[in-house]
């Protein structure tokens, strides 16, 4: 099953997510891709272990699901997102019992081991989400990779190494089958965490039920505010966490739509926050009192960061810029 980010809880719990199989191991696959891997794994155990498997790509998503449905792994969600954000955000301290990494996206190119999954941080952070006794297991065929891991895992302070052979199940995926017929072989690891550090999680919620709490601001109108003054509008602020904990946010506004049923405006903004973009709307509605609500709207499952609230701001100082005059703020 496909579970959209606005889905999750911050922090979720296996209790949550699996209701009907909450006692058994919680495992996530990072990168499943086209999603072979863990069918095949999954078999390895008498009672399939409760899955999460966190990817970018949309089209590995559609495929994977499908693969998971017909081996009717129904215990098996899927959601599409940077590995990092879903870790740090929803999973819960000392939740999983495994993280597979199969064939990570190695990153070649000098000055770009910025972009590898398997650095330190990640390390720290994954040993904070990880049960005592559980483990990362990385399979690729990526020498130089396979290195930075190794000394990414001992940098961080909280990770034991063991260098061993891969599951059969990792040598069936669609990368495993891909270098094996160039004749390339693989490397396996064993990341074990010898301290459980707690790495916190983010400030982040869900779209919250009661609508006075969704990011808002309550602001009068100018009679001569002219919408379409409107140009694309870009307002960032620097990291101002530790690299570990998330970074800080850019928050572009793209553009503003006049309604047709309601009196009122729509803003299209770009969100990112780390490796977390979001598209978000941001309605600017008239209110029976005179006054306009500028309200992060629904549609899409926005979750509520501080750069989605950040995105609230923009918009409001964008519309003080134009003469309003704000009542209330609420982001
Ligand atoms: C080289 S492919 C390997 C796919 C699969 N594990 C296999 O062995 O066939 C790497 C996959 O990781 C995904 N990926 C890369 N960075 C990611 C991230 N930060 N979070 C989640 N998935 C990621 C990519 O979209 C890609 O599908």
């Amino acid at each position: 099953m496909i579970a959209p980010l606005g889905d999750f809880h911050f922090p979720d719990s296996a209790a949550r997510l699996y209701p009907h199989t909450p006692e058994r191991p919680w495992v996530l696959e990072v990168g499943f891709g086209d999603g072979r891997f863990w069918p095949h794994y999954a078999a390895t155990f008498p009672e399939s272990p409760n899955y999460l498997g966190v990817e970018l790509s949309g089209v590995s998503l559609l495929k994977a699901n499908r693969r998971l449905r017909d081996a009717g792994l129904d215990n098996a969600l899927l959601t599409k997102l940077p590995a990092d954000v879903l870790i740090r955000e929803v999973i819960p301290h000392a939740g999983l019992d495994l993280i597979v990494v199969n064939f990570p996206d190695p990153w070649p190119k000098a000055g770009h081991t910025d972009h590898r999954l398997l650095r330190a941080p990640f390390f720290r952070l994954a040993a904070s989400r990880l049960k005592p006794g559980g483990m990362i297991l990385l399979t690729t065929d990526h020498d130089e990779y396979f290195e930075f891991a190794c000394a990414e895992a001992a940098a961080s302070g909280v990770m034991h190494t063991e260098i061993t052979e891969p599951p059969a199940a990792a040598l069936e995926t669609k990368y495993a089958l891909k270098w094996r017929d160039l004749g390339l072989g693989a490397h396996h690891a064993r990341f074990i965490p010898t301290a459980h550090t707690p790495v916190p999680h983010g400030r982040t919620a869900p779209y919250p039920e009661d609508p006075t709490t969704v990011p808002h601001a309550v602001l009068t109108l100018p009679d001569t505010f002219a919408p379409q003054t409107f140009e694309k509008l870009t307002e960032r602020n620097p990291a101002s966490r530790g690299a570990d904990e998330g970074a800080g946010w850019t928050v572009i506004l793209l553009d503003l739509y006049a309604g047709l049923r309601r009196d009122g405006w729509v803003v299209l903004a770009h969100v990112v926050e780390g490796e977390l973009t979001q598209e978000v709307l941001i309605g600017i509605t008239a209110r029976e009192d005179g006054t306009h609500l500028v309200r992060l709207a629904k549609f899409g499952g926005p979750i509520i960061t501080t750069g989605v609230k950040a995105a609230v701001g923009v918009v409001t100082r964008w519309l003080e810029g134009q003469g309003a005059v704000v009542k209330h703020h609420g982001y």
